[in-house]
């Protein structure tokens, strides 16, 4: 049986793409820095990802969905370390995890990682300066990882989401969701189960000739 390892695998996303994984016949590890995944581990330290990559491994599948959205504030008032954490949690947590697994994967020769990036790391959000930066970051990091290991039998791609309803925004003010809904086309928020579904594609034999690619799934938001 096909093992994954889903981070921020205790909420939203998560959650979504450790069930859609179950149900595809994955043995699913989950890790999470907060209670209610398989393994307590921030994955802003190498040790502990190291360590459950160790014990658990090896893995063949990646999925990377722990993220923050980091301050929600006008750029000159983003302060160095709310900036410092959420690029530790979003693009260092994902070289960390990438970094683990990858030598697994090579020598089996086959591996699938999916790295859930945003949209606005392709569009960049207002006052999102620290968010969109680290989700640019994942997905140039996805492209030249995919790039590097393409005849390895391991394939790296990230997904770029508009806003889907999850706990990451649950606390978002609805006239802020409401703004960002009126971006989408399809006038409404992304579903954590329509997430999932190209999270497992993206894990399956089925996806077999991308890596280092970017998938929109955006209810028709994406301009690029
Ligand atoms: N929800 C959206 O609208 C949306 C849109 C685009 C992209 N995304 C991305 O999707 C991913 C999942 O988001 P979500 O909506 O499920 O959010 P969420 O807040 O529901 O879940 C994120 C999880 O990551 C975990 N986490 C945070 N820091 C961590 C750390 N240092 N180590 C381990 N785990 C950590 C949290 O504890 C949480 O369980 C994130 O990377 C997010 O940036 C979300
Ligand atoms: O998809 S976006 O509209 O850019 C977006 C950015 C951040 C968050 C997190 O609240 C949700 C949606």
């Amino acid at each position: 049986m096909r093992k994954a390892l889903v981070t921020g695998g205790a909420s939203g996303l998560g959650v979504a793409c450790a069930q859609r994984l179950t149900r595809a016949g994955f043995a699913v590890s989950t890790i999470d820095r907060a209670e209610g995944a398989d393994g307590k581990v921030d994955v802003t330290r190498r040790e502990e990802v190291d360590r459950f990559v160790a014990e658990h491994g090896p893995f063949d599948v990646l999925v990377n969905s722990a993220g923050v959205v980091g301050p929600n504030a006008d750029f000159v008032d983003v302060s160095a370390a709310d900036w410092d954490r959420t690029i530790a949690v979003n693009l260092t947590g994902t070289f960390h995890t990438c970094q683990a697994v990858i030598p697994g994967m090579v020598a089996q020769g086959w591996g699938r990682i999916v790295n859930i990036a945003s949209i606005a790391g392709m569009e960049g959000n207002p006052r999102l300066t620290a968010y969109s930066a680290s989700k640019a970051a994942v997905i140039g990091l996805t492209k030249a990882l995919g790039k590097e290991v393409a005849t390895t039998g391991v394939l790296a791609n990230a997904i770029a989401p508009a806003v889907i309803e999850t706990p990451m925004n649950a606390t978002t003010h609805p006239d802020v969701l409401a703004t960002l809904v009126e971006k989408i086309p399809m006038r409404r928020l992304g579903r954590a189960e329509e997430v999932a579904e190209l999270v497992a594609w993206l894990a399956s034999d089925a996806c077999s000739f991308s890596t280092g690619a970017v998938y929109d799934i955006s209810g028709g938001r994406a301009s690029y």
